[in-house]
């Protein structure tokens, strides 16, 4: 039996960065009394300081439970929290130590978690770039930073071209958004992707008139295109627009994923390891994804422990479409954090072949890298847009 001895959590962060809401890293740690350890990473935004208290109950819980006994330890927490259902800063931590929990596994067995995930479906895995656009607001700034993208080799971006815009959209908001997308199409050519990120901020009736305007542009998918509680707002969308819909990463259970693919409510689902309750909850809605013809795009936009172990699934699950990726845009201390060790080629990620989660966490640097809380300040920009890029023109 490999008994957990503790669940540690640590507040991580240097300095403030293009993803803005991943500026902080909660960092999760899980050893064992025969010494093993693994490492999970959470979402922080906003809620480090409630994270925090729940991996420390979460480690209350786990003490002396089998680490192996993945499905029996989730039962538990979710016994143990009545509202763990409904509380992205419970699933989030439980989430964590569940991508830990894996990490440790796979070390026991000495392969990679995608190995004990059915093996590999795919040598490498295709990357969407995100976070490459800050500080852009006209098409000219948007163009020059998409022509790095594709130099760099990525045969996809996603950019959010909205604006400060939210809820409602008007004349000035579309003309400026088709502006941008427009540039960035011509810039990069047909032969690259383009992905457009609505970030949840419209009402249906502006979304529709977003999809009319953009159809033209030929973008891969709308993510997010209303607000994340809309249902009957996205069917109407689904009635009016034929581009494909992706959504997901605010998702915390595989009961509310299969409402949206139950319904038909979408074409490609964002889930995130994070979130949903690490990998063994993702599998789940993997296969569910897979049963209505849904391909896979997980989020992945809060650090390098979080990117690896989505690359695990990334390399293993049949119904894939593309893998976000922040990699290039991401702080170095981040990349330092994992010794760089999931690196990024021609647009590319190559599968972490090391034991669990597949990358050596270079533990030196969680001290020198440890923060006391999280500072917020508030301003019109808020902290889940790409920095700078909150300006009309
Ligand atoms: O990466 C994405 O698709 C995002 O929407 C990034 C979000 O701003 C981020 O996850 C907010 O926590
Ligand atoms: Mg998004």
């Amino acid at each position: 039996m490999t008994k957990i001895s503790s669940v540690e959590a640590f507040l991580l962060g240097k300095e403030i960065i293009s993803a803005k809401w991943a500026s902080l890293m909660v960092l999760v740690r899980v050893t064992t009394t025969d010494g093993k350890v693994g490492y999970g990473e959470t979402v922080s935004a906003l809620r480090a300081e409630a994270v925090l208290s729940f991996i420390n109950k979460i480690d209350k819980v786990m003490k002396g439970r089998d680490v192996f006994d993945l499905e029996k330890n989730r039962m538990e927490w979710y016994k143990q929290d009545f509202n763990m259902a409904i509380s992205l800063e419970s699933t989030t931590a439980f989430s964590a130590f569940d991508i830990a929990s894996w990490d440790i596994i796979g070390k026991e067995f000495e392969v990679p978690i995608y190995k004990l995930l059915g093996g590999k479906y795919r040598d490498r895995i295709p990357l969407y770039a995100n976070g490459w656009y800050q500080n852009c607001v006209t098409p000219e700034e948007f163009v020059e930073k998409a022509k790095d993208v594709v130099r760099k080799g990525y045969k996809a971006l996603k950019f959010d071209p909205f604006g400060p815009y939210f809820d409602i959209i008007d004349k000035k908001g579309l003309k400026e958004a088709e502006e941008r997308v427009k540039a960035v199409r011509e810039a990069v050519g047909d032969d690259v992707d383009i992905l457009i990120e609505h970030h949840g901020r419209f009402n249906v009736d502006s979304a529709i008139m977003i999809a009319k305007r953009l159809e033209k542009y030929n973008p891969l998918f709308m993510e997010e295109p209303v607000h994340p509680d809309d249902i009957e707002g996205l069917r109407k969308y689904r009635e009016n627009v034929k581009l494909k819909v992706a959504l997901g990463e605010r998702i915390i259970t595989k009961t509310q994923a299969l409402q949206f693919l139950k319904d038909k409510l979408v074409n490609c689902l964002q889930i995130d390891l994070s979130r949903i309750g690490g990998v063994t909850e993702a599998r789940k809605v993997v296969g569910m994804s897979e049963a209505f013809d849904v391909l896979m795009a997980f989020h992945n936009a809060q650090g390098l422990i979080l990117n690896a172990v989505t690359l695990q699934l990334d390399a293993s699950i049949p119904n894939f479409l593309i893998q976000e990726s922040f990699y290039e845009w991401f702080p170095s201390w981040k990349i330092d954090l994992i010794k760089n060790s999931t690196p990024v080629e021609n647009g590319e990620a190559i599968i972490p072949e090391k034991p669990g989660i597949g990358v050596d966490i270079n533990e030196k640097l969680i001290e020198e890298l440890k923060v006391e809380k999280e500072l917020y300040s508030y301003s019109e920009e808020p902290l889940w847009v790409v920095k700078g890029t909150w300006r009309s023109y």
